[in-house]
């Protein structure tokens, strides 16, 4: 079967300024390769400014590539229709690292997510209302913070709320950009366990940007290895980790602190999950 997501020969250019001379093409993505498979998380890795959030908009159509292909679900997403963009758009979602700055701060917690629903034409309000509160509930939030605001929520919280949002309208693909940077190490611990627990009840898959390598070992099945814009590595996250091919890999590696504190939490974090599913509350 055809991967859900196919990334390939993605090039990316932006014109940087160039003194006198006008503008000079900068690639900051180059000849990039990748799939996701239904149902998977693929971790991509790289530092800051190795083009990550680049491919990121690209698959979710906020910028155009300068060159290369993408299909989703067998289709070319670089020459949609209307009507099927609008369609890619319900399957394909974004979770972003600050959930604050897509939130609305004058609504409710309900009526921010209602909104994805309404976005996408799905049900009436009464459904709505019903809907927004069992998303709630698989976020791991109480149905009484339909009624809070953004401002009377943690950032662990609002970042439940960002994933409630994506899962909406029923996606097969969340595109998450350094989701849990912004929160604590122990709330990340508990943010990532909800991803890995989502994709396990709802089979979603996950294109999973972070410059964290701790972070994307917990919750990759797969991970390609991003350096100045280029694919240095991609394999299955146990055998990348246990056996990196790469140099640069192998530098990422070395600067993942030991112990590592956000995989001890998760390990410990999945361990109470399993003895008591109510652990994964906020
Ligand atoms: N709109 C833009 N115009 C010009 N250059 C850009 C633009 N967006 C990103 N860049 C440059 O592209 C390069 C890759 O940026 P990108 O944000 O994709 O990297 P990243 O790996 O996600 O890093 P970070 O985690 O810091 O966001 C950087 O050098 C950045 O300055």
């Amino acid at each position: 079967m055809s991967p859900l997501l196919q990334v390939t020969g993605l090039v990316k250019e932006y014109r940087a300024p160039h003194g006198l001379f006008g503008s000079r093409p900068v690639r900051v993505v180059d000849d990039v390769d990748l799939t996701v498979d239904r149902g998977e998380t693929l971790g991509l890795v790289g530092e800051s400014g190795s083009g990550k959030t680049t491919v990121a908009r690209c698959v979710l159509g906020m910028t155009a590539p300068t060159a290369g292909s993408i299909t989703f679900d067998g289709t070319d997403v670089l020459s949609l229709g209307r009507r099927a963009r609008a369609e890619f758009r319900r399957r394909v979602q974004p979770v972003f690292q600050d959930p604050y700055a897509s939130l609305d701060p004058r609504w409710t917690i309900g009526r921010s997510i209602a909104e994805s629903l309404v976005a996408h034409r799905i049900g009436t309000p009464a459904d709505r209302e019903r809907r927004v509160r069992e998303l709630l509930g698989q976020v791991g939030l109480p149905a009484s913070s339909a009624d809070r605001r953004p401002s009377q929520l943690s950032g662990g919280q609002r970042q439940r709320v960002g994933i409630a949002a994506a899962l909406a309208s029923g996606p097969d693909l969340i595109v998450a950009d350094e989701p849990v940077s912004a929160l604590d190490v122990s709330v990340q611990a508990q943010v990532l366990n909800l991803f890995a627990q989502l994709q396990r009840d709802l089979g979603v898959a996950i294109l999973f940007v972070s410059h964290d390598m701790g972070v994307v070992e917990h919750i990759s099945d797969r991970v390609t290895v991003l350096f100045h814009g280029t694919v240095v590595e991609t394999a299955p996250a146990a055998q990348l980790f246990a056996d990196p091919q790469h140099e640069y890999t192998r530098a990422l590696l070395a600067a993942v602190p030991v112990p590592d504190p956000v995989g001890a939490r998760i390990r410990r974090a999945r361990r109470a999950a399993r003895a008591d599913p109510a652990a994964l509350a906020p």
